[in-house]
């Protein structure tokens, strides 16, 4: 979901930090870091953005594993069905992804793919919304086929038009 009531539509910054909090067990650590560091560079590749990870609190974008309740008002609902969300760009929770650690995470084809599930949630996390258009990252239902040409023209598209 992208909760656009929220927050801001756009950072007013390039530079962005991100941190990781918890991990889900599905993958190893450093495969996680991987794949977000994959899914953020799907973003900067297209744009004017950089992203850096930090291990500070203050991070821009917070980014987590969790399940059901987990402190917002947007409880996850158990394996398939919802299977992330982010928050638009702002303070605080502003840009926060979170992942539904009730899916089976993975790198391939199998469960869910989280590369493609992440760059989905930055989409948002960056200020996007959702696309009518199947072709779109920013697309609302999840296809794993997807995982080779990430971004559409119109998500380029986008994102340029954002920042
Ligand atoms: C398999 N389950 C789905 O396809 C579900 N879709 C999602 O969980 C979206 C994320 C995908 C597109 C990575 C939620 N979203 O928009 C987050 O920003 C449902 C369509 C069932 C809601
Ligand atoms: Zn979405
Ligand atoms: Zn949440």
């Amino acid at each position: 979901e992208e909760y656009s009531h929220l927050q801001g539509t756009r950072w007013n910054k390039n530079i962005l930090t991100y941190r990781i909090g918890r991990y889900t067990r599905d993958l190893l650590r450093n495969t996680v870091d991987s794949l977000v560091e994959s899914a953020f560079s799907v973003w900067a590749r297209a744009s004017s953005l950089t992203f850096v990870r930090s291990h500070t609190r203050n991070a821009d974008i917070m980014v987590e594993f969790v399940t059901y309740e987990h402190g917002d008002l947007y409880p996850f609902d158990g394996p398939r069905g919802s299977l992330a969300h982010a928050f638009k760009p702002g303070p605080g929770v502003g840009g926060d992804t979170h992942f539904d650690d009730a899916e089976y995470w993975t790198a391939g084809e199998t469960g869910m793919n989280l590369l493609v599930v992440a760059a989905h949630e930055f989409g948002h996390a960056l200020g996007l919304k959702h696309s009518r258009n199947p072709d779109s990252l920013m697309y609302p239902t999840y296809r794993s086929s997807r995982s080779a040409n990430l971004l559409s023209i119109e998500d380029v598209v986008n994102i340029n038009a954002l920042y």
